[in-house]
């Protein structure tokens, strides 16, 4: 499992650090890690690193101060280095003496004989000719979006970019981009992974992340939010033990879909029944079009003749009427865990009396987009999504996924998982009911929710990665995408879940594969 912290936490332990480590050494460190990442880049880029040239973008703080000594560590190993300086009273002395006593140059961003853009000749070309481009704009201390004069240097690059910490113009903190910022190709952090690397468009921007270490891994708190590895879904994923049968591996019920959308319940059903071994209960209007499509249901018309089960899964395509409340009502009451999607969400938000039909022991969740959590609550997440997530949580008691590219999962008692998708692959109509069913699943297999959640979002973005690649025409393995269905996604859920369950055996014991039941 990967941890992020906020700047807060990691000024915090960085306080602490400087204790037992003198601040100039930390920074060097940290200077070290994103030279070395920086020629490795160029080496990759350009065939070679000697002779190249690095253009550093040079704030007014400590970010700058790493980049400058980066460019002096570049500048021994054969490469020109220029440093572009935005703010030149306040550039970090050290880092700049540093430079300068090993080669390098530095030029102002609006030095002499400026363009229509009012961008130094000397910085211009400085840009034009740099084979890489360190942003040491501004880090942990960013406000807002890039300055104009930032701004315009950030868009003459055409170099692949080196974020130091994180890409400038990015929040730190929500990964919120308000105008101009960078977009990387490689972020070098330090300590640990920030917020903005794994949320929204900072996620976008940071390119890959390489997490240098400084010193700092005892002095951090448990992180802001956590993530979880293929290898952390794999190894929690429920899979059936030689004393198993269809009942103790967690019999899930449900409860979508209507005649108006059957297919609602389809998928849903389907995502159940490929998630876990155990038995599937349908209830509802759309029983003989999921008995088609999955005759290892067990189906009745209504939530009323299901039978027992260990958990439920509700909402898609059951309405917003008197039946789809009566319904919701009912599986509220049950005392089971249940994952309310869809529907649910919107009856939930009209109706406060639907609420006493909880029962408060069970675990509930909402897996609300954007929309939803605005009917919910009266107000879209806005820019700082985790904040928002982990509100409602606590207020209703709830574990409460908001879904969109960044899928942020928030428990009751604070704890986040957030779940990163790097592609947008999902977003296709349906493809939310594929994931109701697939928490249901979890939950009544007696996974915990959080878990639950996070187990199933990784494996859904994964299936939605895996139905999109495909292959090619002619069977080869596909580099591009093509877009998909909720039902490709569906169809490709057992190899997501293979894949992840691979990635827990290789770490378990090289070749071996995770046994039943573990
Ligand atoms: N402590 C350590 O030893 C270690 C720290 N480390 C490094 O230090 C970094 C944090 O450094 P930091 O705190 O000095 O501030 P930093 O992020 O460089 O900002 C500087 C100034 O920029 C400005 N500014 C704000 N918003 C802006 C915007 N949108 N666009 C443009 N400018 C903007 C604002 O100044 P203003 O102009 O508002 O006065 C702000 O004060 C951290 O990310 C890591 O790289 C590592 O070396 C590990 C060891
Ligand atoms: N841009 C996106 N990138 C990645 N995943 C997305 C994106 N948009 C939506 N998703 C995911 O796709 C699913 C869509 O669910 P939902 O909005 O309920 O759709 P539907 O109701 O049509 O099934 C969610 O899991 C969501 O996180
Ligand atoms: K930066």
């Amino acid at each position: 499992m990967l941890g992020a912290w906020t700047p807060e936490q990691v000024r915090d332990a960085e306080q602490r650090l400087f204790a037992r480590v003198p601040e100039p050494a930390v920074m060097r460190r940290a200077a070290w890690g994103v030279a070395t990442e920086t020629a490795r880049l160029l080496r990759e880029s350009t065939g070679g690193v000697a002779g190249r040239r690095v253009a550093l973008l040079v704030g007014a703080g400590n970010n700058g101060g790493d980049a400058l000594w980066a460019g002096a560590f570049l500048r021994r190993r054969g490469i020109g280095v220029t440093a572009v300086l935005l703010s030149p009273d306040k550039a970090h002395s050290a880092g700049l003496a540093g430079l300068r006593r090993a080669g390098g140059r530095a030029v102002l961003a609006d030095g002499p004989n400026p363009d229509t853009s009012g961008i130094g000749a000397e910085a211009a070309d400085a840009l034009e000719r740099a084979d890489a481009v360190i942003d040491g704009i501004v880090g942990l201390s960013a406000r807002g979006a890039l300055r104009p004069v930032a701004a315009e240097l950030v868009h003459r690059v055409e170099a692949p970019i080196v974020a130091v910490d994180l890409p400038s113009g990015v929040d730190p903190v929500t990964g919120a981009v308000d105008g101009p910022a960078v977009s990387a190709d490689l972020t070098v952090t330090f300590g640990g992974l920030k917020p903005c690397h794994v949320l929204g468009a900072g996620a976008v921007r940071s390119g890959s992340v390489e997490v240098v270490d400084i010193g700092l891994d005892d002095e951090l708190p448990e992180p802001e939010l956590r993530l979880l590895e293929a290898a952390d879904v794999g190894a929690g994923w429920p899979v059936p033990g030689p004393d198993d049968d269809k009942y103790s591996t967690g019999v899930v019920g449900v409860a979508a879909g209507s005649a108006t959308y059957p297919g609602a319940a389809v998928l849903a059903t389907g995502a159940a029944v490929q998630a876990t071994a155990g038995m599937v209960r349908y209830a509802g209007p759309a029983a003989d079009a999921v008995r088609g499509r999955w005759p290892e249901t067990v189906a009745t018309g209504s939530v009323g003749d299901a039978g027992r089960v260990q958990a439920w899964a509700v909402g898609p395509g059951i309405g917003t009427g008197a039946s789809g409340r009566e319904v919701l009502a009912h599986v509220l009451e049950s005392g089971r865990p249940v994952c309310a999607d869809a529907d649910s969400i919107t009856l939930l938000a009209a109706d406060e009396a639907l609420w006493d039909s909880r029962d408060p022991d069970a675990p509930l969740v909402l897996t609300p987009h954007a929309g939803e959590f605005a009917r919910l609550v009266g107000a879209e997440p806005g820019a700082d999504r985790v904040a928002a997530a982990r509100e409602v949580a606590a207020r209703f008691d709830v574990h409460l996924l908001l879904k969109g590219n960044t899928t942020v999962i928030a428990a009751p008692d604070g704890r986040v998982l957030v779940n990163d998708a790097r592609h947008a692959w999902p977003a296709t109509a349906g493809s939310g009911d594929v994931l109701t069913g697939l928490i249901g699943a979890l939950l009544a297999a007696g996974v915990d929710p959080l878990l639950a959640c996070g187990q199933a979002a990784h494996v859904h973005s994964l299936a939605a990665e895996v139905a999109a690649h495909g292959a090619k025409a002619d069977g080869s393995a596909a580099v591009s995408g093509a877009p998909i269905g909720a039902s490709a996604l569906l169809a490709a859920v057992p190899a997501a879940i293979r894949t992840v369950r691979d990635s827990a055996a290789e770490l378990t014991r090289p070749g071996d594969v995770v046994a039943p039941g573990r």
